[in-house]
């Protein structure tokens, strides 16, 4: 069976909020979702599977924000090839950096040698509308490219 660990950093909810449907287009393709909040991740654990789906929002100017920066961190000095990633985001346009938590992410797993294998999802704050259907077919589109 496929299998996906999905991590979120979220301050006030709205990355979470995304997670759930990114989750839900998961679970439409068949996929065993291993949902965490990076407060409660365990490193090794997420980077022990083969599939990974990580959403974060953006701190400061376009950084990576302080409770995802373990996370961050150990992937940084973790070989990554053979993984296949999903990235999504929430942020707010206002800023220079829209969404820059996301591209820092994707630098380093392609530094670190692993594969974004979707274009990552950037979503203004909270999705609504039709993000929420493009967020659950970002999902649905990892499930299937995976293995
Ligand atoms: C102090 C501060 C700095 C922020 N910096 C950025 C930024 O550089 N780029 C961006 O796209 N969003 C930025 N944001 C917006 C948040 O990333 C956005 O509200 C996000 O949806 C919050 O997600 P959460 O509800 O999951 O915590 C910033 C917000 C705050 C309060």
């Amino acid at each position: 069976m496929k299998e996906v660990a999905l991590v979120y950093a979220t301050m006030s909810g709205n990355t979470e909020f995304a997670a759930d449907f990114i989750e839900e287009g998961l679970l439409k393709k068949g996929v065993s979702v291993k949902k965490t909040d990076v407060l409660d991740a365990d490193s090794d654990d997420i980077l022990s599977y083969e599939n990974i789906a990580i959403g974060v929002y953006t701190w400061g100017d376009g950084d990576v924000p302080d409770d995802a920066l373990d996370f961050y961190e150990d992937m940084e000095e973790t070989d990554l090839s053979g993984k296949q990633f999903l990235l999504f985001g929430t942020g707010d346009t206002a800023y220079a950096d829209f969404c820059g938590a996301v591209d820092r992410f994707e630098e380093m797993i392609n530094e670190q040698g692993g594969t974004v294998v979707i274009a990552p999802l950037k979503i203004e704050e909270s999705p609504e509308g039709q993000e929420i259907t493009d967020t659950v077919n970002h999902g649905a589109a990892f499930g299937d490219k995976i293995s």
